[in-house]
């Protein structure tokens, strides 16, 4: 992550940036626009980010296009944190855990984000699959989304959910050097909502994903105060800030270097 800088490129294909593409809504316009991207920022980004519901909105087809995107990007060298946020009651989780973590499921990327809100204990089976197979989880803590607060926010006893979250997080990661595979999602739109809901993020001790850069308003700035000295531990997340350069490779390949150097500057200073 160093050497590329901190930025993961978002692969989402919307209906509307498929369009814009001069491609078609369907499968064959979905992994033209899958496999463009990788080709043009591949071996280029830290990691890139297939959102899995832009191919499972096209069927068992679409999901076949998500799988030979994780081969081809990981082909390319590059990282690739598969965006499902799975969550579910444990035995279920083991079977997520089955499609997005095991050696030689055409579902398994580096690393797989994954919901807590059924409880942090429930991820356990994808926790213990990840570091068997040497792979990391994501966990939702602070999302970038306005609604996320109503839950994310609220207390038991003082201590906000988010914390709680981070806390369980840290337990996870405690003793690895330079840090564990259990990292958190945080939008990088949030604001002051670390510091308000008192997330110790450096006490994580993981790597921190933060959605939101670009075509949700968040920029240099907003990445530098929400993170403050967390910032290290940050990989900042693009989709349709990079996208929308797209479809020509060169532009894409400029698109996504700015975004890189705009979150070098912010994170790295
Ligand atoms: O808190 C979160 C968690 C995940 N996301 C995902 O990231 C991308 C953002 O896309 P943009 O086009 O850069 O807005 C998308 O796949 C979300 O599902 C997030 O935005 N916030």
């Amino acid at each position: 992550m160093d050497d590329l800088g901190p930025l993961c490129v978002g692969i989402d294909p919307h209906a509307s940036l498929l369009g814009d593409w001069g491609l078609g809504d369907d499968v064959a316009g979905l992994r033209e626009f899958s496999l463009r991207v990788v080709d043009a920022v591949g071996g280029r980004v830290a990691a890139v980010k297939p959102q899995a519901a832009f191919f499972e909105r096209h069927g068992s087809a679409g999901v076949a296009v998500l799988e030979e995107t994780i081969a081809a990007a990981s082909a390319a060298g590059t990282l690739v944190i598969v965006d499902a946020k799975r969550g579910d009651i444990g035995s279920t989780m083991g079977a997520y855990a089955e499609a997005f973590l095991r050696d030689g499921s055409p579902l398994a990327g580096d690393a797989l984000t994954v919901s807590p809100y059924l409880g942090f204990g429930s991820l356990a089976p994808a926790a213990e699959r990840a570091a068997a197979t040497g792979r990391g989880l994501f966990v939702l803590c602070l999302t970038s989304n306005p609604e996320g607060r109503q839950v994310q926010h609220a207390r038991t006893d003082g201590v906000s959910v988010a914390a709680s979250i981070a806390a369980h997080a840290a337990a996870l990661n405690a003793g690895a050097a330079p840090m564990g595979s259990v990292g958190l999602v945080v939008g990088a739109t949030i604001g002051d909502a670390v510091r308000g809901t008192g997330t110790d993020l450096e006490a994580v001790n993981g790597p921190l994903l933060a959605p939101g850069v670009g075509a949700q308003g968040a920029g240099a700035a907003e990445l530098a105060d929400v993170f403050g000295s967390a910032r290290r531990q940050v990989l900042a997340s693009s989709s349709r800030g990079v996208l929308r350069a797209g479809p020509d490779a060169a532009a894409l390949r400029a698109a996504a270097d700015a975004a890189t150097q705009e979150a070098r500057a912010a994170l790295r200073g």
